[in-house]
């Protein structure tokens, strides 16, 4: 039987071991492929993270539901108390006329912001009487005037670095419903301005430059919503306006035009690039500019609704493979 050894035949054995080691590199990177995930505060990545859990590694154990309760408590409490605190500090201030409502109110400021040291059936009632109470919901309608969930408005630009080159994409996460929503830090800065330039910085940060990159436009749920109760876009994004004119007139349906804004806005984004503005500064110089291909996807998605994600994460699942193997094909 003939024998094939390196010596008897050195090319094709080296083309076969080549070949082995691509295929080894190509099976590896498409089994694990490492995806960052990125997003401004409360944008959703603990929801989408969460909802990763419950479809792919059997939801959660009875210990891990159990251990979430304190939380929960915690939150309920927080949104009560802002909304009780916020009823008389907003412009106009709403009254909240009825009587037991009233005493409902006081009852939960008296016990102040961290919440009461046990649930008591009383205080449980308080809650319901002020959920329930018109006054209320009216201040909870106006949420974008002040702050309803604590929480920190972080960016994470500073861990890009650790990641450096490791990562074949990045998942960005945006709350769309935030355009009428100011920071926590700083409330002049508008929530859906300042994803749009975290976004902005991330997408042009010298660390990421191989990375494809996937955009949820989340909370898609509260953006109908609020675009059907009439909140006006433009109020906030003036160029909503020239963007619907020549690109809006055939939807009936404002909130899909809405939609199709904000996707316009981060391929925007992706395409400026502010390596260009610097270029222009050498007057006799011809630069060349750089022209970059960059894998964007845009989705729209409700990270609560473990349908949706689910749906969205079989779109997404195959555009990261493909993502990777344009970026380390053996071929
Ligand atoms: N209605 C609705 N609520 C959402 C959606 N996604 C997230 N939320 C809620 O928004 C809040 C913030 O979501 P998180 O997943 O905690 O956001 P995060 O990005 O992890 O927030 P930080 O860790 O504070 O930066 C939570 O109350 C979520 O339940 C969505 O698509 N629709
Ligand atoms: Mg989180």
């Amino acid at each position: 039987m003939p024998c094939i050894s390196r010596a008897n035949n050195p090319e094709k054995e080296n083309s076969k071991e080549l070949e082995h080691i691509l295929k080894n590199i190509y099976q590896t990177f498409s089994q694990s492929i490492n995806v960052l995930l990125l997003g401004t505060g409360e944008s959703g990545k603990t929801t989408i993270c969460k909802q990763m859990k419950i479809l792919h590694i059997n939801g959660f154990t009875d210990e891990e539901k159990s251990s979430r309760i304190p939380f929960i408590k915690q939150n309920v409490h927080e949104s009560v108390f802002s909304m009780v605190s916020a009823s008389s500090k907003i412009n106009p201030p709403v009254e909240i006329k009825d009587s037991k409502a009233k005493q409902s109110a006081a009852y939960i400021l008296q016990i102040g912001p961290d919440g009461p040291p046990e649930w008591t059936n009383e205080y449980i009632d308080h809650v319901k009487i002020l959920w329930a109470d018109p006054d209320i919901q009216t201040v909870f309608q106006r949420s974008n005037e002040y702050q309803l969930i604590d929480s920190t408005q972080q960016v994470i630009c500073l861990f890009l670095q650790v990641f450096d080159g490791g990562i074949q994409a990045i998942l960005f996460l945006i709350a769309a419903s935030d355009f009428d929503q100011t920071l926590r830090e700083d409330e002049r800065v508008n929530r859906l301005k300042e994803a749009f330039h975290v976004y902005e910085e991330i997408f042009w940060s010298r660390f990421v430059r191989g990375a494809g990159f996937l955009i949820f436009l989340n909370k898609q749920d509260l953006l109908r919503k609020k675009i059907e109760s009439g909140r006006k876009i433009e109020n906030y994004f003036p160029d909503y306006i020239n963007y619907k004119q020549t690109n809006g007139t055939n939807q009936s349906d404002e909130y899909e035009v809405v939609k199709g804004f904000l996707k316009h806005k981060i391929m925007e984004i992706s395409q400026r690039d502010p390596d260009a503005v610097s270029r222009h500064i050498m007057k006799d110089v011809v630069v060349k500019p750089v022209v970059v291909t960059r894998n964007v996807y845009v989705h729209y998605t409700t990270a609560t609704d473990t349908d949706n994600v689910k749906l969205v994460f079989n779109d997404v699942r195959d555009l990261i493979i493909e993502m990777n193997v344009q970026t380390f094909s053996p071929i």
